[in-house]
């Protein structure tokens, strides 16, 4: 058998839960300032780096959403999307669903196009150069009301068959999912998959209400779901995938430490989980590094890490045969570990 560390990164996973705006690296954040001339408030990719000190989702928010100011570009979201693929597939990732936040941009004059086709052009490089397939998922900024998502929906409507699904993100306390239930719906009637955060850090009845009132797919985050016994069980019986970043969750301290993350207790109740790495420019680490985080910090047995795996497979918005093509491949690399020294 070889090392966990390399086990995990050798390990055939897809990425469910990355915010492509969460990709931007301070390196990065200079560049494309550099060249688009725009004003950042640091002097240095250290200064950067140590204003990621967040106590709750809000305080990271407002930092991440001033870091996407430096995108203005279809190149800057192209180049944007090639890092982050290229990391990914460092990784093991072989297959990545990928939020954007259009209003993020839209609303700072940056047009729908720009971002999409910059996104697209990125997701069209990693599948030639490294075989790993994405696609998008249009992500509304659940502090902003249901009329701006609408205006997004509308302004999609020329990418509607290269964008897989809709979510909700951004502030989640006092903006419960209820409020987006007929942009879902209209999403719905569209052909569009549903996906949306919920019980981050908001309470076991957001959770309830994404799925009786947005109907969502999967679930991004959920860990407050464990607060509720019925719905854990009835995300259990439904096989409902949950989109769990436990980085994200100790650096937004929604979890006290790496240690305590209720990973394994979502297996253990017969959770769907999966692992990513959410925003990873922002909360230290990419998807490889969350899997390594949790297998140190909780123990985790191999065969948990190869369910991990598995789930982030069966809950992609892929056709089955797609799944069962990447379920073999990992049963494969699962053998061929067995046999190694
Ligand atoms: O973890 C998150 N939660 C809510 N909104 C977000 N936008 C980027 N990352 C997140
Ligand atoms: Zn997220």
């Amino acid at each position: 058998m070889t090392d966990t560390d390399t086990f995990i990164t050798g390990l055939p996973k897809a990425e469910l839960h990355l915010h492509i705006e969460g990709s931007l690296e301070p390196e990065q954040m200079f560049e494309f300032a550099r060249r688009n001339r725009v004003s950042i408030p640091f002097a240095t990719v250290e200064d950067v780096r140590a204003a990621y000190q967040f106590s709750n989702l809000q305080d990271f928010l407002d930092i991440y959403y001033a870091g996407a100011d430096v995108l203005r570009t279809e190149e800057d979201f192209r180049d944007l999307a090639i890092a982050y693929f290229d990391r990914a597939a460092a990784d093991g990732v072989v297959h990545a669903e990928i939020f954007f936040d259009p209003q993020t941009h839209t609303h700072r004059g940056v047009p729908f196009g720009v971002v999409a086709n910059g996104l697209l052009a990125g997701m069209a490089d990693a599948e030639a150069r490294h075989g790993l397939t994405s696609k998008l998922i249009l992500s509304f900024l659940r502090h902003l009301d249901e009329e701006d998502a609408f205006k997004t929906l509308t302004q999609a409507q020329p990418w509607l068959d290269r964008i897989e699904a809709v979510g909700l993100d951004s502030s989640e306390l006092g903006h419960p999912p209820s409020k987006f239930a007929r942009v879902f719906a209209a999403a719905a009637a569209m052909g569009l998959k549903r996906v949306a955060h919920a019980g981050e850090e908001g309470p076991p009845a957001y959770v309830h209400e994404a799925l009786d009132l947005l109907g969502i797919d999967r679930l991004d985050h959920g860990n407050r779901s464990l607060e509720d016994p019925a719905l854990v069980a009835r995300l259990a019986r439904s096989g409902m995938t949950l989109t769990v970043c436990p980085l994200s969750n100790v650096k937004l301290c929604n979890v006290a430490s790496i240690d305590l993350h209720p990973i394994d207790t979502m297996l253990r109740k017969g959770l769907r989980a999966t692992i990513n790495s959410d925003d990873p420019a922002y909360f230290g680490g990419y998807v490889a590094d969350n899997f390594r985080a949790v297998a140190g910090g909780r123990g985790l047995r191999r065969d948990d890490l190869v369910t991990l795996a598995r789930n982030s497979f069966l809950g992609a918005f892929l056709p089955d045969a797609a799944i069962e093509a990447h379920l073999e491949r990992l049963d494969v690399y699962v053998d061929a570990d067995k046999g190694a020294i």
